[in-house]
């Protein structure tokens, strides 16, 4: 259950790589309606902080939500949010038709979607060639339609201009403007501040990991004076008026010009001429924002001859964003036409819309209702969600797998049985699948434990022995580099399956030689089954209760009831105090199981 509200709340989110400081005490919102510029320079802390929010990484401290949860509990994450972390992965030898419909058939989503988000892109006309020969350009389209693939509200993009033409560029920003006014979240980051400037209304900016400036980019441009430069007849004289006026930020500079903050053109024309002092040339030099953001941004990595000072200081504290009103709905805006060069031929509709709500998926995004077992904890355990690629909603799995992208037999790379939740990625590449993203939590499936906070655990879950390999206070055992959240471990050496994971005869979709340790009877996501003949023995830790249809299955407890989704400053739901009933201790999770799958 969400709030809806297409919010992304991030909160004294600290993350260190051991000594490495890469993200500290991290705190803002974007609020819906608007585009959120996510800045920093190299290594400021940005990509670590998105893959925070999406799960792919656990915090040290801190913590993130999306619509009042954090991500790995969105029932529904491919319709909630769409990501793009990196445009990288696709199997070089599939199309990017194909692509796509393996996973509008593993969201349970209509296969014509993919053309729809082909046009959207822009790349209509170039749906029948490889992935392998895209550019950079047309990778980075590829990647953003598979992140609409589910119609998300919320959009966040790392570097999404990265790779693309002046054109191209031209068009991301009309498309995410178009999208943020329909009342959705855009969050982008960037380290260039130039390339982004005109398509973000908000702008946050990091450096050293920590919070330079949070608020709307009109606000930042204003709190930057004008300086005017004047070359006067006489220097010392000018200078002598200008203090005497109070005008007292005043810069002799060595060729003879003078420059003058806090004062207009008209104003020092005035002084000037009462003073008696020629003036031979003024000019006014506007606040340049990629200069304010050297200032903010300086120090970290900064080349020499990065200009510092001399603009004034950036406004005082953090503002924080707005919150948009009276905003557009969803399919109100069209989304600007693409460049021509992708531009399928015949296809005049389709795209210059806003994504269209179709029947199935388009649907409006399910409310759970407070006190109502949240979706997934009915009677019937099915469709747990295979392990999600990015911007990939938490659908029911299709039975059987999913269908064939126009070949015969199985897409290649994906099992022909249920995915296993949180199991080895799919599409018959090693290591991780293409643009798979992270989906610790499975829907239905008891709730993975929030992420570790330093010292204490996240409130609402108990101290629980630490496991091998896990972070102190933190969530299970990580991952290994390279493993994608709510996947397996990458193996540490070719041929061995990771720790957790045991090595049983190969399956249909899953890395060669090594596949979940489920136990048997286990459903994808839950705990495991009580044994055969003994009704009513659940797992540790869960209540045996009746099963009665639309609740949990035998041996599983009541789910805890919703609280009130959380407040800024709050922590997200089920981080009470107390550990909820029926949740799952973290030494209980069953090896890629739940849990974030990021490198902690
Ligand atoms: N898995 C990791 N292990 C160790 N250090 C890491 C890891 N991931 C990130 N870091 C470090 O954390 C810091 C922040 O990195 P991050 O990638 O978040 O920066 P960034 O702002 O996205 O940079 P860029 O603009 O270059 O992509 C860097 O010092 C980086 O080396």
């Amino acid at each position: 259950m969400h709030d809806g509200s297409g919010r992304i709340v991030v909160q004294n989110l600290t993350k260190n790589f051991g000594q490495v400081a890469a993200v500290q005490n991290l705190s803002f919102h974007v609020e819906p309606g608007s585009v959120t510029g996510f800045l920093g320079p190299n290594g400021a802390g940005k990509t670590t902080t998105l893959r925070m929010l999406l799960g792919l990484v656990a915090p040290t401290a801190g913590w993130t939500t999306i619509n009042g949860q954090p991500f790995h509990r969105l029932e529904n994450p491919a319709r909630v949010v769409g990501a793009v972390l990196e445009a990288q992965g696709f199997h070089p030898s599939r199309t990017a038709r194909d692509h796509l419909r393996v996973y509008c058939a593993a969201m349970g989503v209509p296969e014509q979607r993919a053309d729809e988000v082909l046009n959207l892109v822009g790349l209509g006309s170039a749906g029948n060639r490889a992935a392998g020969g895209f550019s950079l350009g047309m990778k980075q389209r590829l990647a953003l339609a598979t992140a609409l693939l589910g119609d998300p509200q919320v959009l966040v993009l790392d570097e999404p201009a990265n790779g693309l033409d002046p054109e191209g560029i031209a068009w991301l920003r009309t498309f995410l403007k178009a999208f943020a006014a329909s009342g959705r979240t855009v969050l982008i980051s960037s380290h260039l501040l130039a390339e982004v400037e005109q398509t973000i209304d908000h702008v946050v900016i990091i450096s050293h990991g920590q919070t330079r400036y949070n608020g709307p980019l009109d606000e930042l441009r204003k709190s930057q004076q004008s300086r005017v430069i004047v070359q006067p007849a006489d220097a010392n004289k000018l200078v002598t008026a200008l203090q005497e006026a109070e005008i007292s930020n005043v810069t002799p500079l060595p060729d003879g010009k003078v420059a003058i903050l806090g004062a207009t053109v008209q104003q020092i024309g005035d002084i000037a001429a009462k003073a008696g002092v020629a003036l031979y040339g003024v000019q006014e030099e506007k606040a340049d924002l990629e200069h304010l953001f050297f200032q903010l941004t300086s120090g970290q990595y900064a080349a020499p001859g990065v200009p510092q000072g001399g603009y004034g200081t950036p406004p005082g504290g953090y503002a924080q964003p707005v919150a948009q009103s009276g905003q557009a709905q969803p399919g109100q805006q069209p989304y600007g036409t693409p460049p021509q060069g992708y531009q399928q031929p015949g296809q005049p509709g389709g795209w210059g819309q806003a994504p269209q709500q179709q029947g199935g998926w388009g649907a409006p995004q399910q409310q759970g209702q407070p006190g109502t077992p949240p979706e997934g904890w009915g009677a019937q355990q099915q469709g747990q969600q295979a392990g999600t690629p990015e911007g990939w909603a938490a659908q029911p799995h299709q039975p059987g797998g999913p269908p064939a992208p126009g070949q015969a037999g199985t897409p290649e790379g994906w099992a022909a049985q249920p995915h296993q939740p949180g199991g080895p990625p799919a599409p018959g590449q090693p290591g991780t699948p293409e643009s798979w993203a992270a989906q610790p939590h499975q829907a239905g499936g008891p709730p993975a434990p929030p992420h570790g906070q330093p010292s204490t655990p996240p409130e609402g879950w108990a101290v629980q022995p630490q496991q091998p390999g896990q972070q102190p206070g933190g969530p299970p055992a990580p991952g290994q580099p390279g493993q994608q959240a709510g996947g397996p471990p990458a193996p540490a050496q070719p041929g061995t399956p990771p720790e957790g994971w045991a090595t049983q005869p190969h399956q249909p979709g899953a890395p060669e030689g090594w596949a979940p340790a489920q136990q048997p009877g286990q459903q994808p996501g839950m705990p495991p089954a009580p044994p055969q003949g003994q009704p009513g023995n659940p797992p540790d830790g869960r209540a045996a209760q009746p099963q009665q249809p639309g609740t949990p299955p035998e041996g599983w407890g009541q789910p805890p009831a919703a609280p009130p989704a959380p407040q800024p400053g709050q922590p997200p739901e089920g981080w009470n105090q107390q550990q909820p009933p029926n949740q799952q201790p973290q030494q209980e999770q069953q090896p890629g199981q739940g849990g974030v799958g990021g490198n902690a």
